[in-house]
């Protein structure tokens, strides 16, 4: 294990229906004759960090489109904050879409613009500030995340993969989301660069109430900093619950996933 296990654990198993932010039921997604997502249903609460995994190709990232609504379902309802997105209108739409900061796999920056330029995108999206007031709260970003001040005039090919990280992350959290979606953080990251990614989510929950929903392969963030995960699987969430209940699984996928013989060491480390 390469970091603190003890990192504070938010979320209840005993949270009712009011900590939930976003509830996605009965989700059909599908391309053609490829159904990937069927009757799934999951449910988001308040200041998690979910850990959401699957084989690949599974269709984790399929879901995390829908629920952005970048992906049109087939059926099935989602809820956001109590807002139904079928149902909301254009303002309300772009009101919830302000409240969503999204880190999409391998960053996506743009490499023509610095990370400052980067960061300021979602600004000039959705919010109409003088140029000096978005420089500084961009800044405030990049510090947020960890970087030094001078890689805010940096381009994303002067950066490391780990500074590219935490510059999408400065750029997901650029309007104050009140959830971020994450997918795949820390892949390709080194283990200490990638426990230094989670230490910085987790501490960015605890201080900014942040609700996280982190689409993973990393073991070591799924022990570390994962307070509650859902596995995808035959279309659907077949288990969701803390990592003992995915230790405790006698699903045969759960089961490989989290006990094979990777696991083993990372757990074994975990518990001392
Ligand atoms: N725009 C699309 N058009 C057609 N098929 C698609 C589209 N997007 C995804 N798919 C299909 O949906 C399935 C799930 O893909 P998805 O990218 O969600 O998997 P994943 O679980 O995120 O995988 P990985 O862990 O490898 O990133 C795949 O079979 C993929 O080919």
């Amino acid at each position: 294990m390469t970091q603190d296990a003890t990192i504070t654990r938010k979320a209840s198993d005993t949270a009712d229906d009011s900590d939930i932010v976003l509830a996605a039921h009965n989700i059909t997604v599908g391309f053609e004759d490829n159904i990937v997502l069927e009757n799934l249903s999951l449910d988001i609460r308040r200041g998690e960090i979910l850990g959401f995994v699957g084989a690949s190709g599974a269709g984790k990232s399929v879901l995390l489109r829908t629920v952005l609504g970048l992906t049109k379902k087939r059926s099935g309802t989602i809820k956001i904050f109590g807002l139904d997105v079928d149902k909301a209108s254009e303002v309300e739409r772009m009101r919830l879409d302000m409240r969503l900061g999204v880190l999409f796999q391998h960053g996506a920056l743009f490499s023509a613009l610095t990370v400052l330029e980067n960061v300021q995108v979602p600004m000039r999206e959705y919010l109409d500030l003088p140029k000096r007031l978005m420089d500084e709260l961009a800044l405030l970003k990049v510090e947020l995340v960890g970087l030094p001040r001078d890689a805010a005039q940096k381009f994303p090919s002067e950066l490391s993969g780990g500074m590219i990280k935490r510059a999408a992350l400065a750029r997901a959290l650029a309007l104050d989301p009140d959830i971020v979606f994450l997918d795949e953080p820390t892949s390709g990251l080194d283990p200490i660069g990638a426990a230094d990614f989670d230490e910085l989510v987790a501490k960015l929950r605890d201080t900014m109430g942040l609700t996280v929903y982190m689409v993973t392969h990393d073991l070591d963030s799924l022990f570390a900093v994962c307070d509650r995960i859902a596995v995808l699987g035959k279309k659907r969430v077949l288990i969701e619950g803390t990592i003992e209940d995915m230790l405790a699984s006698e699903e045969p996928w759960v089961k490989s996933y989290f006990r094979g013989k990777r696991a083993r060491q990372i757990d074994l480390a975990a518990r001392g």
